[in-house]
């Protein structure tokens, strides 16, 4: 598969003068709720109203989707709004289900896109369908496997794609529900310029106190279009309560994002935001890597506390400079940038063993 401008065909027939928005529940609960936020959602910027009918859960016995009965409840926000609808599939019978129902937009979740087998049995299904397909990104941050999936369907003659980033699965603590590593994604449009590119500001936050300054960030970054989870009262919502919004905040949200040009007036504008926000991911990734750096020299402070033994160790001080001084050229920096570096990190490395050590 190569980059083709066609790719944004299907983005472009939407006319839109904004990114394109995706709305909605993140289940479908009752007939009610759906009509009630399809409603709601009529007079916003959200084009596709969005809700999972099957809801595979990281662990059983939670609420599972109410199945397809809900597609029949999506018909009729479709009905009664002009809005189009969209929905998870996960196998062959979902599909089957989907395009019986006229579902307009189909995407693959995460936990399917890891697995060729079910991508593939999904892209056999759609074999040839003009519906718009968007694959989500595998839960494991590997570009490969995400690209992979997108050929699969698009092999299988499926023109209309695009790609949603929800973020990747992480082990560690941190602030979101799911780590965005934005690197992946930016190299993914390097690589396909024209594949529509969605931002999912819901399942990368868990939080909906989040999902403004995620959404900020992929627009400053290019991406095409957002897809965001809505409920009428989230906070009672039977799934993912804590990362969805209301529609009058989404609405007011899509107001108060700032729109970035791909080609203002001002290119030169244009370029230097972005690439600017660009340098700001790094910043932070690489501020957070050296908080972790110091983290474990703090583990190491209070072994040699433990054990009475020296902060300072020349030996293995040495053997780091030289081991990263090699590597400096393969990076394109300059040795004296290196050792300056490094000297830096050291000395804040020996202040924190430091403190520990007269404690
Ligand atoms: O390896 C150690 O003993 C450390 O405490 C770590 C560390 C470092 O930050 O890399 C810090 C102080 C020593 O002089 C050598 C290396």
């Amino acid at each position: 598969m190569n980059n083709d401008k066609q790719l944004k065909n299907w983005l472009n027939n939407f006319n839109l003068n904004h990114p394109l928005v995706i709305a909605g529940p993140c289940s479908a609960e009752t007939e009610e709720q759906v009509l009630t936020i399809a409603h709601q959602l009529k007079d916003t910027d959200t084009s596709v109203m969005r809700a999972g009918i099957w809801k595979p859960r990281t662990r059983p016995g939670n609420f599972e989707g109410v199945g397809a009965i809900g597609l029949e409840w999506l018909k009729r926000a479709k009905e009664e709004t002009g809005l189009k609808i969209a929905t998870e599939v996960a196998n062959k019978t979902h599909v089957e289900l989907a395009l019986k129902a006229d579902v307009d937009v189909l995407w693959i979740g995460a936990r399917s896109t890891v697995s060729p087998f079910i991508v593939q049995e999904i892209a056999d299904a759609l074999k040839g369908t003009d519906k718009i397909v968007l694959v989500k990104n595998p839960v494991n941050p590997d570009l490969a496997l995400w690209l992979g999936a997108v050929e699969r369907f698009y092999t299988a003659d499926i023109k209309n794609l695009g790609v949603i980033h929800r973020g990747f699965s992480t082990y560690e603590k941190i602030k979101y529900r799911n780590n965005p590593e934005w690197q992946i994604a930016v190299d993914l449009q390097s690589r396909f310029p024209d594949l529509p590119l969605i931002v999912d500001p819901s399942h990368i936050a868990g939080d909906r106190n989040l999902v403004f300054d995620i959404c900020q960030t992929a627009l400053d970054l290019n991406y095409d279009g957002l897809m965001v989870e809505t409920h009428h009262t989230p906070d009672k919502a039977w799934s993912d309560a804590a990362q969805q919004i209301t529609p009058a905040f989404l609405d007011q949200m899509t107001v108060d994002l700032k729109i970035r040009n791909r080609e203002g007036e001002d290119k030169f504008n244009t370029d230097i935001k972005q690439l600017r926000a660009k340098i700001d991911l790094i910043d932070d990734q690489i501020l957070e890597a050296l908080g972790k750096r110091m983290k474990v020299a703090d583990s190491i402070g209070y072994l040699k506390k433990e054990n009475n033994v020296a902060i300072l160790q020349p030996e293995r001080w040495n053997a780091i400079l030289q081991r990263l001084i090699a590597n400096a050229d393969e990076n394109e920096l300059s040795k004296e940038f290196v050792i300056r570096f490094l000297k830096a990190i050291h000395q804040e490395s020996i202040q924190h063993q430091h403190k520990i050590i007269s404690q």
